[in-house]
């Protein structure tokens, strides 16, 4: 049974299988609470797959995966299949599955600098502005963890940077714990907490500018992880809670 003061959520031992081919093996995570935990691996890897097995829609072939009691998820899915013939607009798409009051709507769209394509038709939005809206349906639910796969993909650079400051502005707002996977090695190693190298099984887990440095994660990704390597020196720092900059020093010594 999870405890009130314990992560979030607690993965453990947990394999998965797609008939007789295993996908995920003996995989241990835990997101904890205002953390950051960002899944990174190459494609078919089953970052998909343990986000899916955490959010209960995989069954698992063993292993336990322990939510906190009455945790409140906010899911933002990979892909949005939208038909493209059916006039539908943000305001409508947004109170489709749950009942939001106007003010409500307004305020999180705002939350998400995306106001002003209340009453644009979803089919018409730009891949950054159909992001904001997706996780504005994840950030109605109140969650106390977003889990969000792949949350800049479609998106260009600039838009990518805009996405990742608003997930931390909103962890720092809220909060909330966030699960994500993401493609974006220069963006994931500026703004997470943990990192989560994952290739069937997790390969190296810790702070960005250690897994940086890991062989398992050098190996996987060559020699983009090295010019990443030479830009995380700068790195010297970690986020607490309030999404505040903290030392490592500090850090290492809070954590003895
Ligand atoms: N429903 C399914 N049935 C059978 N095999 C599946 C299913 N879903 C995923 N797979 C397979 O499981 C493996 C892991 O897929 P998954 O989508 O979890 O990887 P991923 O790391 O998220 O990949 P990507 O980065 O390409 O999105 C892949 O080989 C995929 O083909």
């Amino acid at each position: 049974m999870a405890s009130k003061n314990g992560p979030l959520v607690a993965v453990r031992g947990l394999s998965v299988a797609y008939g007789s081919r295993t996908v995920l093996e003996n995989i241990d995570l835990d997101v904890g609470p205002c953390e950051i935990v960002t899944l990174i691996g190459p494609n078919g890897a089953g970052k998909t797959t343990l986000v899916k097995s955490v959010l209960g829609l995989v069954q698992p072939s063993s292993g336990t995966i322990t939510l906190r009691p009455g945790l409140t998820v906010g899911y933002m899915p990979q892909r949005l299949q939208v038909e493209r013939t059916l006039p539908l607009t943000v305001r409508r798409f947004l109170t489709l599955w749950q009942k939001v009051g106007r003010a409500d709507l307004e305020k999180v769209l705002v939350e998400v600098g995306a106001a002003h394509v209340i009453d644009s038709a979803v089919q018409t939005l730009s891949g950054g502005e159909l992001q904001r809206v997706l996780l504005a349906r994840a950030l109605l639910r109140r969650p106390d963890i977003l889990v969000l796969d792949e949350p800049v993909q479609a998106v260009d650079v600039h838009g990518q940077i805009e996405l990742f400051n608003l997930i931390a502005e909103i962890r720092r707002t809220r909060g909330c714990g966030v699960l994500l996977v993401s493609h974006d090695l220069h963006l994931v190693m500026a703004r997470t907490d943990t990192v989560v190298c994952v290739n069937r099984h997790i390969c190296c887990s810790g702070r960005p500018e250690d897994v940086s440095r890991h062989p398992e994660y050098l190996a996987m990704f060559g020699r983009h992880a090295e010019a990443l390597a030479v830009y995380q020196h700068s790195h010297d720092h970690h986020h607490d809670c309030a999404g505040e900059v903290v030392a490592l020093a500090e850090v290492r010594h809070r954590h003895g």
